[in-house]
């Protein structure tokens, strides 16, 4: 196609150019045709040059755009990288912040508080459903002097080891905490206080066999306990008195041994 308009230009200005083809009548309009076509193929040049300059253009801006955009793109993702990293670190923080509200930092039982909580709940349970609970007030026999003799070192780890044997030996519903000092607290929930006699005596008997090292020597430690299980019309506060009550019962009788609150309250 390009070689015909070619070969027909070159023509057509071939005859325009020929002297013999002077007096020829169509020379004229052929003249005027042949400028008009040139001037039409100059615009269209200069069209097609304008449109390929502003397809650049646009190529280009759209490039840019896109850049633009990816940036924007990459730092929203840098954003949302951050933010969740921030939240990870808020649930572990509220994590550990929940667990040293609930938990005795030294033994990593349950707290006073978490106890407290816990208590509440059966003792509404026992109203609502009338299900049975008791509860059992721990206290290591003569501690004092484990700390005089050992030191106080090794009277918390005492304690640590028999956090660990409480925990080991109550049931998963069963909560063991430390009420303050070297007295522990066991809720034990859709228990009568016979069945808790039965799990306390277990875990009496678990400590005495505990063998606390102190360089050479191995420190035997023993535990005294009181139970009582929750009454119709009486607080939690009211079933903790009678097992400490118990408990002052399980002392004076000798120390190393249990004590249930109303089938002992002879003193
Ligand atoms: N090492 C250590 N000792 C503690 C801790 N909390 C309380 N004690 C000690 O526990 C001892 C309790 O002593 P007492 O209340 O006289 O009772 P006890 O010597 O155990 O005698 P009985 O309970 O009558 O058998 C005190 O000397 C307290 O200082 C603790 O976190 N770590």
């Amino acid at each position: 196609m390009k070689q015909l308009n070619q070969s027909l230009e070159a023509r057509i200005t071939e005859l325009l150019d020929d002297p013999t083809q002077q007096d020829n009548p169509l020379r004229e309009p052929l003249g005027s045709l042949w400028a008009n076509h040139q001037d039409l193929a100059r615009r269209i040049d200069r069209i097609s040059h304008i449109s390929d300059a502003y397809q650049s253009m646009a190529k280009l801006q759209e490039q840019s755009l896109t850049e633009r955009l990816n940036k924007q793109l990459r730092q929203l993702e840098k954003v949302a990288r951050i933010s969740d990293r921030y939240q990870n670190m808020m649930r572990d923080l509220n994590e550990a912040l929940r667990e040293a509200s609930t938990h005795d930092s030294l033994t990593g039982l349950a707290n006073r508080r978490l106890l407290v909580e816990r208590l509440k709940k059966e003792t509404e349970r026992f109203i609502r459903y009338q299900r049975p609970f008791s509860i059992a007030m721990l206290d290591v026999d003569h501690f004092k002097s484990i700390n005089d003799q050992y030191g106080h070192e090794l009277g918390d780890s005492a304690l640590t080891e028999i956090a660990r044997v409480l925990d080991a030996e109550i049931r998963e519903q069963d909560l063991c905490g430390r009420w303050g000092g070297e007295e522990f607290l066991i809720l034990m929930p859709e228990t009568r206080a016979d069945a808790a006699a039965q799990v306390l005596e277990r875990v009496r008997g678990a400590i005495q066999r505990l063998a606390i090292r102190a360089q050479t020597d191995s420190v035997s430690i023993t535990i005294s306990a009181g139970i009582a299980e929750h009454q119709p019309g009486e607080s939690y506060s009211e079933t903790i008195n009678q097992a400490d009550h118990a408990l002052l019962v399980a002392k004076r009788g000798g120390r190393n041994q249990l004590s249930t609150a109303r089938t002992s309250l002879t003193d």
